[in-house]
């Protein structure tokens, strides 16, 4: 039945998707290697309905040597980052260009900041072992996922360059990179955070946009890596304006490419263009989540968690129609960047584990982070200190009462009890801001 429809291609998109959940429910238990690439390459088909016609013709023949007259040359990936997040995107990407070999070159670099586990780099055990023992352990990673510890030597004649690493790291990395990049190169952003400088708050895909000279888009997602990486299926979005130096179809990257990069069976892509909304919501619900994880701790449950997760969602909405009107308000609501990212980083989060360690041991934030994520990193800690600093030089923190009050007390030991009325003595204007 399975290679029947394979040699049908001109099915239509959704008969395809009743017919992909019918067997792979049919057939997961029993299923072999075979059949399991199989229903890879049915995924990968799935594409062929929102990609171009020569586009299709490559992934649909993905394993075929044939070369594309309007292919230049397959799209090179670059990852800049190997944590958590970065290690598990570069696993998605590298099962992409496995599968999709006149699309993208199969091998994927992932720029790795290199360090020593048990005397062996970091580097070694992933391309040895396929696994980064440290920040993804119990997960395989493709053979064609390569760890590379020199930055410059892991974008030389890349094509995109996905940014993976915990944002306080990103000036620096984007200063090396100075210089080493052509102004052809794409980018996507999965990172959470703002940059606040001399420029004001701003968005991380701008940043680097202005830094490198290079297009700069975002992903973001309800997407706890771990959950990915184990491939449980779960949505995101991906955010990209096409540049005014778009080089044409089949040359550069445009949303088809994007969702033929990303998208998997396991992790579903839906590609917008509101790079600023998807940005400010990944953000800031980091901020959020600490507050979450704070009433948690207190022991004051899923009444107090929700409330929190009300005011956060009214206080993103704000922030966003406030200091970057481009954004648009249904991002927030429709799209997985939006309240599902909220709902889910609530849940389950680092952040929110954290805080949650804050308020029953009542050690600081930096130690709970050091003693509970291994290296990793609670972007909301650094977050919200720096949208204190921006709201302080804007005269607006009267305006964000949730984001000071975490604020507060992260750096100012404020109790964690006074939330309540933290939040609820200042007018919100929510409703202003909803319309
Ligand atoms: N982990 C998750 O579930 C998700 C994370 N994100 C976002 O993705 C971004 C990256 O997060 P993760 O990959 O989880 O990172 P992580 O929190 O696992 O951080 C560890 C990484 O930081 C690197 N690092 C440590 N010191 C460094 C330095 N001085 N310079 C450069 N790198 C250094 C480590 O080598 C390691 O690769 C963050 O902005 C995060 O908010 C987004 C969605 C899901
Ligand atoms: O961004 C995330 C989920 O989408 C991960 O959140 P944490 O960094 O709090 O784990």
């Amino acid at each position: 039945m399975i290679l029947n429809y394979l040699g049908r291609s001109t099915r239509s998109s959704a008969s395809f998707r009743r017919l992909y959940l019918f067997t792979h429910k049919r057939y997961r238990v029993a299923t072999s290697r075979r059949i399991q690439t199989i229903i890879d390459q049915m995924a990968a088909t799935d594409r062929l309905n929102q990609t171009s016609d020569i586009i299709s013709h490559s992934m649909q023949h993905s394993d075929s040597t044939t070369s594309l007259a309007a292919l230049e040359k397959p799209f090179k990936v670059t990852v800049v980052g190997s944590g958590n997040w970065g290690t598990t995107i570069a696993k998605v990407i590298a099962e992409n260009t496995a599968l999709n070999p006149q699309l993208f070159a199969r091998r994927v670099d992932m720029w790795v900041f290199d360090e020593k586990i048990e005397g062996r780099n970091l580097t070694e055990i992933i391309n040895t072992q396929h696994e980064n023992v440290k920040y993804l352990p119990g997960i395989e990673l493709p053979e064609n996922l390569y760890a590379n510890p020199d930055l410059l030597d892991s974008v030389r004649d890349t094509d995109i360059i996905v940014f993976n690493i915990p944002h306080q790291f990103l000036s620096r990395i984007v200063q090396q990179l100075k210089g080493h990049v052509s102004k052809h190169v794409r980018a996507i952003s999965c990172l959470k955070g703002f940059e606040v400088g001399p420029k004001g708050v701003q968005l991380l895909s701008t940043y680097v946009t202005e830094e490198l000279g290079i297009q700069c888009g975002a992903l973001s997602g309800a997407n706890l890596a771990p959950e990915v990486a184990q491939e449980h299926w779960s949505e995101t979005t991906v955010a990209y304006h096409i540049p005014a130096d778009f080089r044409g179809e089949g040359r550069d990257v445009d949303h088809k490419v994007l969702k033929a990069l990303f998208h998997r069976p396991y992790f579903h892509v839906s590609v917008i263009e509101d790079v600023a909304g998807i940005s400010i919501a990944g953000a800031l619900k980091n901020v959020v989540a600490l507050g979450c994880g704070f009433v948690e701790g207190l022991g004051w449950g899923n009444n107090a968690a929700a409330a929190i997760q009300r005011v956060g969602l009214g206080e993103i909405i704000k922030f966003g129609r406030m200091f970057f009107p481009e954004s648009k308000v249904e991002t927030y609501y429709q799209e997985s960047a939006g309240v599902a990212d909220l709902i889910t980083t609530c849940s389950g989060g680092r952040n929110v584990k954290v805080a949650k360690a804050m308020a029953k041991t009542g050690k600081s934030a930096e130690q709970c982070e050091k003693e509970l994520l291994n290296g990793q990193s609670a972007q909301g800690l650094i977050t919200c200190k720096e949208v204190h600093q921006w709201l302080e030089t804007v005269h607006h923190l009267d305006d964000f009462p949730l984001f000071e009050a975490v604020y507060q007390i992260v750096y100012n030991n404020v109790p964690m009890d006074k939330l309540p009325d933290m939040i609820e003595e200042l007018d919100l204007g929510l409703k202003d801001a909803a319309q």
